[in-house]
């Protein structure tokens, strides 16, 4: 339905991430192509300043692409070659921003009515439609009781909710989110992300929502596009994004993982599975990314919770020579709980690998433990060059301290 080919927009800047040494504008977006089908919540996921909110307003038309396509449905909104370029308020777009943008001195009901009051003639419904109409949206937002209040006195999710009926009045074909989450507090976002999405749900909504945490991202989200440095990395359903990741930035960036680089040293033809050897252990795992050969550096992700651990007590090898596939033995050195889950840190040999248990499986440190990871979900990536990588490993969710 939305159809975005090759965007590229660059600004006035330090040449940052200019195209040449002598080009000194940054390079926000670098040909971004995605499509949205209708009913979808496409979230664009990245660290800051990878270019989600530029996309997000070239698609709203408050940013003017240097090029590229931009049509939903049959109506194009810009085109660089074509030279078209809608204006913003004829895109019939809804627009939810990180600051609500709450008028103080106006009621919800004035301030949900209030896009719809600016329309040009030919388009405002009457009065008694309009009052039906924006009811109608408080009703579905959970604000209908609260109509006649004054906007300030609303708490801060009710804020957020008013925004978005705001947005839902102009019956809009689709709704650009960007980061509308983020000035709430923790357990407030986390509650009004399954708002979100119901609401999203029910009302058959078309939405591209932007933000760079990976969590929102991944509860909300019917696929996500991960951006880095005004590129799409990769597009996926949420579950394919965290269990098949197809880079190092992906893999890091998503989710906590344990990241180890080795080189391919085996090939199994039979099913598409591969060993990596890395400096302390030869890992099994399947590829994820562009495909690798014998002899081909590779990075190998292993997600903390496909660890799974049990006591040592038949002398499993600890460098996976044993001749069963991902199976070592370690000692426990660090372990923490956190309610929902215990992790440990475990020495095989000079590496630490990361595990999350069930809280009912609490080892003590120095205990020796045997290792045992479900080949298939253990990704093998090329390894990334340092920059990237130190990218996505600083925005994702570090380990911390396991004490
Ligand atoms: N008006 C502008 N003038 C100059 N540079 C800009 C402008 N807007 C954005 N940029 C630059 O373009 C790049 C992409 O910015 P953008 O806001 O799209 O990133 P983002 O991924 O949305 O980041 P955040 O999550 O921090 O909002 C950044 O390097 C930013 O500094």
């Amino acid at each position: 339905m939305l159809v975005v080919d090759d965007l590229v927009k660059t600004f006035d800047g330090s040449g940052r991430r200019a195209r040449s040494a002598d080009d000194t504008r940054v390079l926000a977006v670098d040909g971004v192509s995605f499509d949205v089908q209708d009913g979808e919540l496409f979230t664009l996921l990245g660290p800051s300043g990878c270019g989600k909110t530029t996309t997000l307003r070239s698609i709203a038309g408050l940013e003017r692409p240097d090029g590229g396509h931009i049509a939903l449905g049959d109506r194009v909104f810009f085109d660089g070659k074509r030279k078209i370029n809608t204006p913003a308020n004829s895109r019939r777009l809804g627009m939810v921003f990180q600051s609500y943008a709450i008028w103080p001195h106006m009621s919800v009901f004035d301030n949900a009515a209030f896009p719809v009051t600016v329309l040009p003639r030919g388009r405002r419904p009457s009065r008694t439609q309009l009052r039906e109409r924006v009811m109608r949206v408080l009703e579905v937002t959970d604000l209908a009781a609260m109509a006649d209040r004054a906007a300030t006195k609303l708490s801060g999710g009710q804020q957020q909710r008013l925004a978005l009926a705001r947005a839902l009045v102009g019956e809009p074909d689709l709704m650009l989110l960007d980061e509308p989450l983020s000035n709430l507090d923790a357990k407030l976002r986390e509650a009004m992300r399954f708002e979100l999405k119901r609401l999203q749900r029910e009302l058959g909504l078309t939405a591209i929502y932007v933000t760079h945490d990976q969590a929102e991202a991944l509860a909300m989200s019917s696929r996500i596009a991960v951006v880095n440095e005004g590129k799409i990395v990769q597009v996926g359903k949420p579950r394919e994004i965290y269990e098949r990741p197809a880079s190092e930035f992906v893999a890091t960036f998503v989710g906590v993982t344990n990241l180890l680089r080795g080189t391919v040293a085996a090939v199994d033809a039979a099913d598409g599975s591969c060993r990596v050897d890395t400096p302390d252990l030869s890992v099994w795992g399947v590829m994820t990314g562009s495909p690798l050969q014998v002899g081909d550096d590779a990075a190998v992700s292993i997600r903390p919770e496909c660890v799974q651990l049990d006591a040592d007590t038949d002398g499993a090898r600890a460098d996976g020579s044993s001749g069963v596939r991902n199976e070592f033995s370690g000692e426990v050195g660090t372990r923490a709980f956190l309610g929902d889950s215990v992790d440990h840190v475990i020495a095989v040999g000079k590496q630490e690998i990361r595990n999350r248990s069930n809280p009912a499986q609490s080892i003590a440190p120095g205990n020796r433990v045997v290792l045992r990871i479900d080949h298939t979900r253990v990704a093998v990536i090329p390894p990334a060059d340092q920059k990237t990588a130190a990218a996505g490993a600083a925005a994702t969710e570090t380990p911390g301290d396991a004490g």
